[in-house]
C-alpha cells in the first residue's frame, strides 16, 4: 500500500482541518482534490511526518508517520505549494544543495542535478538566479528538487498553481511522464478536478476536511447508462416517437438522450429512426464525467453529505426534473402542438 490513512483528524485550535479520514491507496498517480481550505496541505504535512495528527494515524510506504518521519522524508520527494526558492541562487546550485542534503556524494549529486533539471525542461536558464524566473520555471525547480534523490514516492502540493493554461498542460504532461515512464508513484493535490482526471489513476476527494470519495478514475469515467443520439432533422418529432415507443428520452442541446435499459433500447431507437426516415448522425453511450463524483454517495457518513453535496443534490434534482418535463413535453397525444421548437436552433 502506498498510503493508508486511518480515522485521521487534525485540529488547529478551534479549526478542524481534517475530520476522521480513512482511505488506502495503491501505488500509482493519485490525485487529492478539494477546494482551498479543504485540508490538502495539512494532509501532506502529516504524511511527511512534519505535523502530528490530533487523532488517528497514517502509514506511508509502510512507515508510521508518528514515529518514522525521518525515514519517510528520506524516501519521499516533497514539492511544497508556496514559493520557497532563494532568489539569489541558481536552479543548479539549489537542486545540487538539496541533493547533497539528502545524502548523495558530490559527483552523484552533480550528475543527478543535471539530469533532473533536464527532465523537467530547464536548460541554460539553470545557471541564472531564480529571482528572475517565471512561475512555470519556479514550479519546475520545485519539482526537480523533489525528484533529485530518486524518491520512492512524490508528494506534490498544487504543482499547477499560478500557471497559465499552457503552463498547466506542460506541467501535467511532465507529471504524467514521471508517473508512467519513470514509474514513480505520486500523490498530487489540486483544487481542479479536471486536471487530476487527466493524469491520475485514482482520485481522493476531500471537502471541509471530510472524505467525499476515494475512487479509481476508470470507475468514475466508465460508460454511463445514457445513449446520446443525433439526427439530421426533426429532432422533436423523433423525441416524441421515442417516448411513444416507451423510451425515457429528453433533449440535450442538439442531441437526444435516452436512458439505456438493455440491448433492446438500441433496437427501439433504430426502429424510430428508420420509421421516420431521418438520418442518424450519432448513437453512442455517454461517458460519466468526473464531476459526478461530487454527488452524494449514500455509503458515506450522513454528516459529511450535508455540507458536501448540496450542489450535487441540486444538480441531481434538476436532472430528474428535466427528465420528467421532457417526458411530459413529449407526450404523444400532444404531438400536434409541440413545445415552441426549442433545441432546434
Ligand atoms: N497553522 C494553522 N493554524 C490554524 N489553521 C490552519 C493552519 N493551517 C491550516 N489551517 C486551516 O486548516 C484548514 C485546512 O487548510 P489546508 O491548508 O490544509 O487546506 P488546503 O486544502 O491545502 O487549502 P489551500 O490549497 O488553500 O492551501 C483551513 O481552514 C486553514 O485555514
Amino acid at each position: 500500500m502506498m498510503i493508508s490513512v486511518e480515522n485521521l483528524s487534525k485540529r488547529y485550535g478551534a479549526v478542524t482541518a481534517l475530520d476522521g479520514l480513512t482511505f488506502a491507496i495503491e501505488p500509482g498517480v493519485v490525485g487529492l482534490v478539494g477546494a482551498n481550505g479543504a485540508g490538502k496541505s495539512t494532509m501532506i504535512k502529516i504524511l511527511l511526518g512534519l505535523l502530528p495528527a490530533t487523532t488517528g494515524g497514517a502509514r506511508v510506504l509502510g512507515l508510521d508517520v508518528a514515529t518514522d518521519g525521518p525515514a519517510i522524508r528520506q524516501r519521499v520527494g516533497y514539492m511544497p505549494e508556496h514559493d520557497c526558492l532563494p532568489a539569489d541562487m541558481s536552479a543548479t546550485e539549489f537542486v545540487l544543495h538539496m541533493a547533497r542534503m539528502s545524502g548523495l556524494p558530490l559527483t552523484a549529486a552533480r550528475e543527478r542535478t543535471a539530469d533532473t533539471l533536464r527532465h523537467v525542461g530547464l536548460y541554460e536558464e539553470r545557471y541564472r538566479s531564480m529571482g528572475g524566473y517565471s512561475t512555470g520555471m519556479k514550479q519546475r525547480v520545485k519539482l526537480a528538487q523533489s525528484l533529485v534523490h530518486d524518491p520512492g514516492l512524490l508528494l506534490l502540493d498544487e504543482p499547477t498553481n499560478g500557471l497559465d493554461p499552457a503552463g498547466r498542460d506542460q506541467m501535467l504532461e511532465l507529471l504524467r511522464r514521471i508517473g508512467t515512464e519513470f514509474g514513480i508513484p505520486m500523490l498530487v493535490t489540486s483544487h481542479l478536478l479536471g486536471e487530476l482526471e487527466q493524469i491520475c489513476d485514482h482520485i481522493v476527494v476531500v471537502d471541509g476536511g471530510r472524505l467525499l470519495r476515494s475512487t479509481s478514475t476508470a470507475d468514475v469515467t466508465s460508460a454511463s447508462r445514457i445513449l446520446a443520439i443525433e439526427v439530421d432533422e426533426r429532432m422533436d418529432e423523433v423525441g416524441r416517437a421515442m417516448h411513444a415507443a416507451g423510451l425515457l428520452v429528453h433533449p440535450a442541446g442538439r442531441q437526444l438522450e435516452v436512458e439505456l435499459v438493455d440491448d433492446s433500447t438500441y433496437d427501439l431507437v433504430l426502429d424510430v429512426v428508420v420509421q421516420l426516415g431521418v438520418g442518424l448522425h450519432r448513437l453512442e453511450r455517454r461517458r460519466h464525467r468526473m464531476a459526478e463524483i461530487f454527488r452524494v454517495d449514500p455509503s458515506l457518513d450522513p454528516q459529511s453529505q450535508a455540507s458536501a453535496s448540496t450542489a450535487g443534490q441540486a444538480a441531481a434534482a434538476a436532472l430528474q426534473q428535466q427528465w420528467v418535463t421532457a417526458a411530459q413535453n413529449h407526450r404523444p397525444q400532444e404531438s400536434d402542438q409541440p413545445r415552441g421548437g426549442d433545441d432546434e436552433q
